[in-house]
C-alpha cells in the first residue's frame, strides 16, 4: 500500500456533493488582506498613548528585557512622546476623514485592489493594521465570516525586517489561535528586488523630477532605520535596502554619487543603521550641495515619517545648513504605479488558489 493513497475520483463522485462543513480547501472564498504598520486614532494624548504603547510593547520592535524596558516605556517614553508625536501627527492629519494619511492611503490601496481583482469573484479584499485600527484580528475574523477558508496576507513592506514583516505575520497567526476553524494562510514575501517594484519607483522618481524647476545634484533614498544590533544578529533589512537602491540606480542609469542610501527615524539611545538621513542632509549642505531630492522606497505609503520627518524636518535641516532647493518625492501610495506593484504581487501569490 503506498504511503499516501489518493482518493479515487470515482469514489469521490459516489459521495456526491460534500456538505458545507466538510468542503476541502478550495471550496470557499479567498481573503486578500493588505497589512500596514498602524497609526493612532487621533492626535490627542490618549490615542497617541494607546498607539505608542501597543507599538513599543512589541518584543519584535524593542528587544530589551521587559524588566528593563517597561519602566522606561511607562515612566519616560509614554509620559512625553504622546504629546510630542501628537503635535507632529496634527500637522499632517487628514482632517476631512479625521485620520492619518497612512490609514487613508492604505484604505485607498485596498479599494483599488478590490476593483483591479474584479475578474476573481471568489476573492475578497480588505486592509488592516498591525497596531491600532482596523486591527489584524478584526479583519481576519471579518474575512472568515465572509466565507474565506484561505487568506493571502500582504505585509506592505518591500524590504523584510523582523520589526515589521515578521510581526505583521505573527499578529495574524495570533488572531487565528483563537479560531477553532482557522483558514489556510499565505504571506506575500518581501519584494525589494522585484522588477515591477523597481520600475514603479524609477518611473515615479523620473516623473516627479521632471515636474521640478531644478535638477537635484543628489537624490537620497532614505529608508526607515532599525537598531544596528538587530542587523548584526541577522535581520536582512539593510541588505534588502541596499539592493533596492542598487537596482534603482541601474534602472535610472545613475552613479553612486547621484543616488545614495540613508536611514532615518532613529529611536532611543543605541546605534541604528548608518548613514543617518538627517546627518547626511546636513553634511551635503555644508559641503556645498545646493539641491537635493529625497525618496522613501521602503514606505509603501506616505506617513508621519515621510511627510513630517522628511517633508518638513529634513527640508529645514538642509536649509539651515546652507542648502537651497529641496524636494520630497511622494511614496507610491495608491498611484497607478503603486497599484501595479501590489496587484502583480497579489496575482502571483494567488496562483494555485484561483
Ligand atoms: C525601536 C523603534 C522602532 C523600530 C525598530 C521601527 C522600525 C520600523 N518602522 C517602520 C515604519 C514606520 N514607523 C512609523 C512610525 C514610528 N516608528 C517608531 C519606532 C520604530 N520603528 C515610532 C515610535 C513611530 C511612531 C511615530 C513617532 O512617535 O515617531 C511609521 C508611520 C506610522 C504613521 O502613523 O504614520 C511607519 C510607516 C519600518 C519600515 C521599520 C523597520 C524597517
Ligand atoms: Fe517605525
Ligand atoms: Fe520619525
Amino acid at each position: 500500500m503506498p504511503l499516501s493513497s489518493p482518493v479515487e475520483p470515482k469514489a469521490a463522485k459516489a459521495l456526491g456533493p460534500l456538505p458545507a462543513g466538510l468542503r476541502p480547501d478550495g471550496a470557499g472564498r479567498i481573503g486578500v488582506m493588505l497589512v500596514n504598520l498602524g497609526t493612532p486614532d487621533g492626535t490627542d494624548f490618549k490615542p497617541m498613548w494607546r498607539y505608542l504603547r501597543e507599538f513599543l510593547s512589541d518584543p519584535r520592535v524593542i528587544e530589551l528585557n521587559k524588566a528593563i524596558w517597561y519602566p522606561i516605556l511607562y515612566g519616560l517614553v509614554l509620559t512625553t512622546r504622546p504629546k510630542k508625536s501628537g503635535a507632529n501627527y496634527a500637522r499632517i492629519w487628514n482632517r476631512a476623514r479625521n485620520e492619518s494619511p497612512l490609514r487613508t492611503f492604505t484604505r485607498a490601496q485596498g479599494e483599488k485592489l478590490a476593483g483591479a481583482l474584479g475578474d476573481l469573484p471568489d476573492v475578497v479584499v480588505d486592509w488592516a493594521m498591525r497596531y491600532g485600527n482596523p486591527s489584524t484580528a478584526s479583519i481576519a475574523q471579518k474575512l472568515v465570516e465572509q466565507g474565506c477558508d484561505r487568506i493571502l496576507t500582504f505585509p506592505l513592506y518591500p524590504q523584510y525586517s523582523a520589526t515589521t514583516t515578521a510581526t505583521a505575520n505573527d499578529q495574524l497567526f495570533r488572531a487565528l489561535m483563537k479560531m477553532r476553524r482557522a483558514p489556510a494562510v499565505r504571506s506575500v514575501p518581501p519584494y525589494f528586488a522585484e522588477p515591477v517594484y523597481i520600475e514603479a519607483l524609477a518611473h515615479s522618481i523620473e516623473r516627479h523630477l521632471a515636474g521640478l524647476d531644478f535638477e537635484p545634484e543628489v537624490v537620497i533614498a532614505s529608508y526607515h532605520g532599525i537598531p544596528k544590533p538587530y542587523s548584526d544578529k541577522g535581520d536582512p533589512y539593510q541588505a534588502h535596502c541596499l539592493e533596492t537602491t542598487r537596482l534603482l540606480r541601474e534602472k535610472l542609469g545613475w552613479d553612486e554619487k547621484r543616488l545614495i542610501t540613508t536611514f532615518q527615524s532613529r529611536f532611543g539611545a543605541q546605534e541604528w543603521l548608518q548613514p543617518y538621513t538627517d546627518k547626511t542632509v546636513e553634511k551635503l549642505a555644508r559641503e556645498g550641495v545646493k539641491s537635493i531630492a529625497i525618496v522613501n522606497p521602503g514606505f509603501s505609503v506616505d506617513c508621519i515619517e515621510t511627510l513630517d520627518e522628511i517633508g518638513r524636518e529634513a527640508a529645514e535641516t538642509f536649509h539651515h545648513a546652507g542648502g537651497g532647493n529641496f524636494a520630497h518625492i511622494p511614496c507610491l501610495n495608491d498611484s497607478a504605479e503603486g497599484m501595479a506593484v501590489i496587484e502583480a504581487m497579489v496575482r502571483r501569490e494567488l496562483s494555485g488558489w484561483v
